[in-house]
Order: structure tokens, then sequence, then C-alpha cells
């Protein structure tokens, strides 16, 4: 369904950031560019949760950049099934649902004016919105803030009205970075249990979250990345066993410090 292979991203630092000593030690930075992605890959099935998992700085938030196409790779490919999404990023935006970390919500619009803007900017026709719609604010919640202006919303509120402006024009594939940072128990649950109804009606689903119980509630598929590599790309089974005793904590130390010894080897 959507097929990720060796992404490479290089971004051009800025003079300031030449300078910035923090960066001085990632290895990842030389000759002014820092090499975000070096090689990236993963796939997602229809009807599959893939979990993706980092430290922070490892790339995930540029990778899913580059799903969404938001953001060009230097070289590698994602396809939606035959739908090539750096050739062409149009016809991509139609097959995804992308949340990102900022929600781009206009403050001053309602809730429903923002969902129901971007969803005519997707051909998303009235009768659709007049019905079906409401079945996904009821499964977010968020049917008796929808009038309400956005910049009155809280936090949780307001990342349930960006998955559902993310979802509103019925995409094959849905990627969400972070979905859950900053939220309360109840927000959590909400958009856990919903990522779980994407999976059944047959949504490719992608999230990079810090949490691994999420990961263990929803994940069909993990993959690690680290300093711009995915570092481990399997079913959730095979993450689990590379722990004895079958801890998440303690398969995601073990594929870092693996990457890390060979990182320290070449
Ligand atoms: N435009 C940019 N210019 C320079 N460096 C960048 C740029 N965007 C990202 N980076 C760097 O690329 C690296 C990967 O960033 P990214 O946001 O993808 O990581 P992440 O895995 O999502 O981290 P986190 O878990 O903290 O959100 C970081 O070191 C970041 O500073």
């Amino acid at each position: 369904m959507i097929c990720v292979e060796n992404l490479t991203k290089t971004f051009t630092l800025n003079t300031r950031s030449k300078k910035d000593r923090s960066h001085k030690v990632d290895p990842r930075q030389h000759d002014g560019v820092f090499n975000a992605l070096t090689d990236v890959s993963f796939h997602c099935e229809r009807g599959e949760v893939l979990g993706l998992l980092g430290p922070n700085g490892a790339g995930k938030t540029t990778a899913l950049r580059i799903l969404s196409s938001a953001l060009k790779p230097d070289s590698g490919a994602v396809r939606i099934n035959e739908v090539d999404v750096v050739r062409s990023p149009l016809l991509a935006k139609q097959k995804i649902g992308f949340l990102s970390g900022k929600t781009g919500l206009y403050g001053r619009l309602t809730a429903r004016e923002n969902i129901e803007f971007f969803a005519r900017l997707h051909g998303v026709n009235d009768e659709y919105l007049a019905t079906e719609a409401e079945t996904i604010y009821r499964n977010l919640g968020i049917v008796h803030y929808l009038d309400r202006r956005v910049e009155h919303l809280s936090t949780g509120m307001q990342q349930k009205v960006s998955i559902a402006r993310a979802v509103i024009h019925k995409p094959d594939v849905l990627v969400l970075d972070e979905p859950t940072t900053g939220l309360d128990i109840m927000a959590t649950e909400i958009i856990l249990e919903f990522i779980q109804l994407m999976k059944e009606q047959g949504t490719a689903v992608i999230f990079s979250t810090h949490h691994l119980d999420e990961v263990a509630m929803l994940a069909d598929r993990v993959t690690v990345i680290d300093q711009g590599k995915s570092a481990f790309s399997d079913s959730l089974q095979a993450f689990r066993e590379l722990s004895a005793d079958r801890d998440l904590r303690r398969s995601f130390m073990h594929v870092l410090n693996l990457e890390k010894a060979y990182v320290a080897s070449i």
C-alpha cells in the first residue's frame, strides 16, 4: 500500500547553525550540511498500523514530512499503490491525510469551518459533509464544539479537530506525527481508539510516538529510525522477540545499541 525506499535528505545549514556547538558533536553534520536522513525504508499495508519510533532528532518528522509531500527527498522513493508521491505530489495529497506537530488550523475560524474548508480544497462534496462527516465528528468526540472558534479550544480539542481535518477526504494512508504528545489521558484514549477504527476501515496508518504502550496497543509493524537510518523495520512480534523477555523498551534499546556499535565500527 505505502512503500518507502531508501530516503535521503540533507539540509544546508545557515551560518548560525554551523557555529552552534551543540551540532558539532552530531556525526551527521559536516561541511555546512546536515544529513538528516541517510537511508530510511519501511512499508505499511492496507488495514495495518505502523509505529515509528526513534530518539529525539532521529529523523522521524523529516521522514513523515516527505511521506506527506510537504518536503522533497534528495533521493529515494515513496509510493502509494501506483502513485509516486515525489513525482505526483498533488495526486498524493488526495491519498494521504497528514497530522503534523503544528496544527495549521485557522484560529479565527470555527472547528467546522476549518474542516470543511480543507474538505472542499480536496473536492469533498456537500452531501458527504452533511452525512458521513458527522460520523467522524462523533467518533472523535468533537460534535459539541464544532461551532466554536479554534483559538478558544484547548490543545487536546484542537488536536482532535486537526485529526478530523486530516481524514475528512477519506485518505488511503493516514500519517500522524506524535498525535498524542501533550494530551491528557481521555484525549489520548479517544485518538488511539480512532486510529484503531481507521485501521479496521482499511486505512494504512503510520504514527510516530515516544510511547511504547501505544505501539504495543496498536501497531502491526514497527520501524525504528536512529541517526537518520531505519535501524529496524519488521512486525511488532519480531520487534518483541529482540528482547529475551519480550519487553518493548529492551527491544528498543537493543536496536539503538546495535546501531551505535555498528556506527562505532566503521
Ligand atoms: N530545516 C532544517 N535544517 C537543518 N536541520 C534540520 C532541519 N529540519 C530538521 N533538521 C534536523 O534534522 C534532525 C532530524 O529532525 P526531526 O525533526 O526529523 O527528528 P525527530 O526524530 O522527529 O525528533 P523528535 O522526536 O525530537 O521530534 C534534527 O537534528 C533536526 O535538527
